[in-house]
């Protein structure tokens, strides 16, 4: 994988880009590069104390080492806290646990008694510490880009997430390995993968994600053949940052929102930790003005963060299958669900299903705001 010292990266490949490079011009017209081709990018001499980055690492995997029911008392996820498998429409299916916090220091506080009895202290301040450093990361970056878009208000981005009412998350992804039998019913050492956090794009402003050395993460990048998913290297020392929905609507398309996934193996557990950067709730996103021109014009109308988020969640109730006619209700407005109408017929009935795939559902929730 190329290290970025250039300016460029082969095509297809993933950016790898130095946030310690001396040189910041080039710095942030790499990171606009990467994020206007890719929305997805590695970052490797972050800065993050090795040990800031183990204890939390200890931690997750000491928490989801304990007995179900315990863990079960950190839970049901509603959405915050701890769940499993059910972690929306696409991931239905999906071989995973985790842990669900809200990233502001007294709700880790909070939540961290139910998460672990006795070491709720030490708990809250390994979370805190490392949502401290992987904030300011996210903010940096957040700068660089804004400042590389050629904004004059180089915190147009990073404002939203030091706001003390940021709505940003941290999350724990465990993908337990799975036993896999070969046709003679002996346990064979198959790589072959399974999903485990099913394809979508995070909606928030900008994800950093951490992983233990076990591969998984998927992008579905835009600059290779369409479908194909490209796997990404897993790098224990690195970070792994992907743009979300609210930054590809601030910055009018111009940065894009990677569609990307998680599978599972019968070799290894995997276990990421991400931080999602995001706005307060009631903070308004709509295209920076600098980023419409004539030859951009815009593209998104202006949306609360907090709407968009009501939006997501009836999205993750909806159902793989409705009935006809299907109404999406967001704060007294109806949107209708553009559905997949087919006729089935049992014995002399027909009736009409329609459906809508994992896929149209991620293309429909950032396409509501589009002009
Ligand atoms: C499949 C889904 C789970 C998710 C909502 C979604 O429809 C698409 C985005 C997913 C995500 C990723 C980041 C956060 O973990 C999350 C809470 C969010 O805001 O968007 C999850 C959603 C979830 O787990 O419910
Ligand atoms: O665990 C991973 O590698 C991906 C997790 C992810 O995409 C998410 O939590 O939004
Ligand atoms: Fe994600």
């Amino acid at each position: 994988m190329p290290v970025v010292r250039n300016g460029r990266y082969r095509a297809g490949s993933i950016p790898v880009i130095d946030i310690s490079w001396r040189s910041r011009d080039m710095l942030k017209e790499i990171i606009v590069k990467a994020c206007e081709e890719c929305g997805f990018f590695k970052v490797i001499n972050h800065g993050i104390p090795d040990d800031v980055v183990a204890k939390m690492e200890a931690v997750g995997l000491g928490f989801f080492s304990l007995p179900v029911a315990e863990k079960q008392q950190a839970g049901p996820a509603n959405p915050l806290g701890y769940g499993s498998k059910t972690i929306g429409p696409n991931g239905d299916t999906g071989e995973v646990e985790y842990l669900l916090l809200h990233a502001n220091p007294s709700s880790v506080s909070l939540r961290a008694k139910s998460i672990c009895k006795e070491d709720n202290i030490e708990f809250s301040c390994v979370v805190n510490e490392y949502v401290e450093s992987v904030k300011e990361l996210a903010c940096e970056i957040l700068e660089l880009l804004a400042s590389g878009l050629g904004l004059e208000d180089t915190g147009a981005f990073s404002r939203l997430i030091r706001d003390k009412e940021s709505d940003s998350l941290l999350r724990l992804n465990h993908y337990p390995s799975f036993p896999s039998y070969c046709n003679n019913n002996k346990l064979e050492e198959n790589k072959v993968g399974r999903v485990g956090f099913g394809e979508h794009t995070d909606p928030q402003i900008l994800t950093l994600l951490r992983s233990n050395g076990v591969a998984g993460l998927q992008i579905l990048s835009p600059s290779t053949d369409a479908g194909a998913w490209v796997p990404v290297p897993p790098d224990p020392a690195a970070f792994f940052v992907n743009v979300g929905d609210a930054l590809q609507a601030m910055t009018n398309g111009r940065l894009v929102s990677v569609r990307h996934r998680a599978m599972a193996n019968s070799y290894n557990t995997r276990l990421s930790t991400v931080f999602f950067g995001a706005p307060p709730l009631h903070a308004w996103i709509s295209p920076i003005p600098e980023m419409v021109t004539t030859l951009r014009p815009r593209r998104y109308r202006a949306f609360t963060w907090s709407e968009f988020k009501k939006m997501i969640a009836l999205l993750v109730k909806t159902e793989d299958c409705l009935e006809v006619p299907q109404r999406l209700e967001i704060e007294d407005q109806c949107v209708a669900l553009r559905l997949n109408h087919r006729t089935e017929s049992t014995g002399s009935e027909k009736f009409e299903t329609a459906s809508i795939c994992a896929e149209d559902k991620e293309a429909w929730k950032i396409s509501q705001y589009l002009t």
